[in-house]
């Protein structure tokens, strides 16, 4: 029975290259699938893995209609034994219910891959909708880590290492961005909470007027 899974994680966890790695092994085995993706970092009909993988995909818009795509391209001949979905935090919620569709009424297997919620904690609404209507949800089992050493659980956005509470939902970026950039990091719940990045976290250690480390827990 075909599925509708939602492979979610913070950023940096390995979702994309997870994406590239299914795609493989069901290539491998002579299935036809397609990748989609939305607002990757190296550019527009891309998907992209930190570990150096990249494919071509089909850019996803405002006003795509996954269904629709998918029932033309079979109508003109052509197989389709499964969708990759990169970046599907981006997508409208209309999108995961098209994307439900083509599970239901097509057979076809759709894979999604993204994370869950925005540098202020909100869940995107495609990443909302993915969990209302997933068969599944994994979470990845590589846990990308806090600058404490516990797992990361969050997404936080900064601007010269400071973590920013304020702006657009959608701003593309990165992890390790240069000074004065926005970017982001991931961190655990407890620093999230308290805005404490790594490099706010050093400067406090490096503060004169910083309380010992035990008085701290705020
Ligand atoms: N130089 C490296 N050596 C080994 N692993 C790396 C390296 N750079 C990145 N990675 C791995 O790649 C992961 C990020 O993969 P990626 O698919 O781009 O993540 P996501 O799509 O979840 O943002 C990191 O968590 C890390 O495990
Ligand atoms: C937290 C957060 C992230 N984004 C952007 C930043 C990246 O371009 C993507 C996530 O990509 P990844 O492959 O999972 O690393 O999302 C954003 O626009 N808004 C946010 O709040």
């Amino acid at each position: 029975m075909a599925e509708l899974v939602f492979f979610s994680g913070t950023m940096d966890c390995g979702k994309s290259t997870l994406a590239l790695q299914l795609d493989h092994n069901h290539a491998a085995r002579g299935r036809q699938g397609i990748i989609f993706s939305r607002h990757d970092r190296a550019g527009a009909s891309t998907i992209s893995s930190r570990l150096g993988l990249r494919a071509d995909a089909v850019e996803v818009t405002d006003g795509f209609d996954f269904h629709a795509h998918v029932v033309q391209l079979l109508s003109a001949g052509g197989k389709v034994d499964y969708l990759i979905c990169d970046e599907a935090n981006f997508y409208t919620s209309e999108q995961v219910d098209q994307l439900a569709r083509v599970v239901d009424e097509l057979g076809i297997d759709v894979f999604t891959f993204g994370i869950t919620t925005d540098f202020r904690t909100k869940l995107f609404p495609g990443s909302q909708r993915l969990i209302e209507l997933a068969d599944r949800v994994e979470v990845l089992q590589v846990e990308a880590l806090c600058w404490c050493g516990a797992r990361a659980t969050h997404n936080a956005r900064t601007v010269g290492g400071v973590m920013v509470v304020e702006g657009a939902q959608v701003v593309v970026g990165d992890i390790a961005v240069s000074e004065g950039e926005v970017g982001y990091e991931v961190l655990c719940r407890r620093h999230h909470r308290r805005r404490l990045t790594a490099a706010t976290a050093r400067a406090a250690v490096l503060s004169p007027d910083v309380l010992p480390f035990e008085n701290q827990h705020a």
